[in-house]
């Protein structure tokens, strides 16, 4: 009964990117999930944490027109824009889990872990299978002090039924940046502790700084070189202490990173090999072991882990799965940092730009004062361009701005089709946009 052509473990953006096309192509398909089906994404990750930032950018950009054509500043209910929330996150399980069954593909819920090469157990259940796909994701990281229990995660902040009075994150991240950013928004006394003098380490450090500036202007402390050596909870709130530093918060999340579910599915087993950045794969997205893959979030690499990659490489492996061909060939990934404002990149860095100031050309616009921005009394508005000297192509971007993924994803799409500045300004785009600004970019 239990035997299937692939069994992919991990009902995330991966998982169910890629069991349809397996499905439809005429494979006996069948997923394993331990917890919320849908993954980190849907239920815990992106989405939620996207609904709650739309109350907070509307309040944000509502106060930046007070005394111009407004006249006061919306306040966040913070408990009604969790129920708001709750009307995404609440059906997703239920309804992922429903569109697998109905689509035919078979649905296991519990822990999977591997017996050998061929043999998942499932709980009480064997489940056999001539290929596996791994793609369990990653879950929050510890900090592994004395008291880490009392941190709370990420998870639990986009569950939060009120925001505390004052709050910290430990680790200056994507996640701290945008949470932070959110819970200032919604009234909160927020502190990023980061352990060194680069949180964000990831983003151009110019770009960063500015971010900084304008977090710090809507009240996030940043608390650098803090190494936190303990938790202590007392009288209901968390204190946390490191080497000349303690900090008393209402509550405290960890936010230092993401571990890839990888040590709970017993690899040894089967000789896949993982390191501290996950499952290690070849570039056919394929384990040591010849019949088992991995994709998403738990395969370690280089790139950023996001949905868009998860469902990049699904998309991958629901051709090279069904016919051996081509090794996976990444376009540029773009990032965002969804603050408040918004820093997004793509490409060549900025960093890698002044080191190689022979072959590339690089510009920083201030466009603060440009009509776009202007008239939205937008705080800051700043490009970093890299463009390759020889060809003229652009060739990497950073972008601070309440809207900065917009121009990203106009310029990935631009240096994935490898124009130039001169094929840029050729094209006639709406007027006032974002996009109408790119001639006077690079
Ligand atoms: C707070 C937060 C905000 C984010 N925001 C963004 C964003 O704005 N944009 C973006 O692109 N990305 C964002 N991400 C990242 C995004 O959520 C992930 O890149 C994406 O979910 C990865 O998909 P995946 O399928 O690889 O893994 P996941 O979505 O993590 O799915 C893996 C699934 O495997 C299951 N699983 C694990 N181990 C087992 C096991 N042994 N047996 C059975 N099931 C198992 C898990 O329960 C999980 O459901 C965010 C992440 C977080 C935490
Ligand atoms: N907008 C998005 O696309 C988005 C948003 C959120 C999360 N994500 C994904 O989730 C991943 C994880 O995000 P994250 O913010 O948890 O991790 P991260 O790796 O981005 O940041 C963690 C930070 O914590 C620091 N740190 C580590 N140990 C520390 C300690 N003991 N004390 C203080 N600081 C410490 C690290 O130096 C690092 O800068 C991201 O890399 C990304 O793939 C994406």
């Amino acid at each position: 009964m239990n035997q299937f052509n692939t069994v992919i473990i991990g009902g995330g953006p991966a998982g169910l990117g890629l069991a349809y096309p397996l499905h439809s192509a005429g494979q006996k398909v069948a997923v394993v999930e331990e917890n919320k089906w849908g993954g980190t994404c849907p239920n815990r990750g992106c989405d939620p944490k996207k609904v709650l930032l739309g109350a907070v950018e509307a309040q944000v950009k509502s106060d930046q027109l007070v005394g111009r054509g407004l006249n006061q500043t919306p306040q966040i209910n913070w408990p009604q824009l969790m129920k708001f929330k709750q009307t995404f996150t609440d059906p997703v399980s239920d309804n992922s889990r429903a569109g697998l069954v109905s689509a035919g593909i078979e649905v296991f819920d519990g822990h999977a872990s591997f017996v050998d090469e061929h043999t998942l157990s499932v709980g009480e259940q064997t489940i056999t299978a001539d290929r596996f796909v791994i793609a369990t994701g990653q879950r929050p990281g510890r900090l592994n002090v004395p008291g880490d229990e009392y941190l709370l995660t990420s998870t639990d902040f986009l569950s939060l039924p009120t925001m505390p009075a004052k709050i910290a994150f430990i680790g200056g991240g994507y996640i701290a940046f945008e949470l932070a950013a959110i819970a200032a928004v919604a009234g909160a006394e927020v502190h990023i502790i980061h352990h060194n003098e680069r949180p964000l380490k990831q983003f151009a450090q110019a770009a960063v700084a500015e971010l900084m500036n304008q977090l710090e202007a809507k009240g996030v402390q940043f608390d650098l070189n803090v190494e936190t050596q303990s938790i202590k909870r007392e009288a209901d709130q968390t204190v946390i202490q490191a080497p000349n530093y303690e900090l008393t918060v209402d509550q405290a999340f960890v936010t230092s990173g993401r571990v890839a579910n990888a040590d709970t599915l017993n690899l040894a087993a089967i000789g896949v090999e993982a390191d501290r950045h996950g499952i290690v794969v070849n570039d056919h997205l394929q384990t040591a072991q010849p019949n088992i893959y991995a994709m998403g979030d738990v395969v370690a690499k280089r790139i950023p882990k996001l949905t868009p990659v998860s469902g990049f490489e699904a998309a991958y492996l629901s051709q090279e799965l069904v016919e051996s061909g081509a090794a996976i060939h990444y376009p540029e990934i773009p990032t965002v940092v969804f603050g408040m404002p918004r820093l997004a990149q793509v490409g060549i860095s900025w960093q890698t730009a002044q080191e190689q100031s022979d072959k590339y050309r690089s510009q920083v616009s201030d466009m603060t004062n440009w009509f776009t921005y202007k008239h939205l009394n937008e705080p800051l508005a700043k490009a970093w361009m890299v463009v390759d000297k020889q060809t003229d192509q652009i060739v990497g971007a950073t972008v601070i701005s309440n809207e900065a993924e917009t121009l990203v994803n106009y310029l990935t799409q631009i240096i994935n089709t490898g124009q130039t500045m001169k094929q840029v300004k050729e094209q006639v785009f709406l007027y006032p946009t974002e996009a109408s600004d790119l001639e006077y970019l690079g």
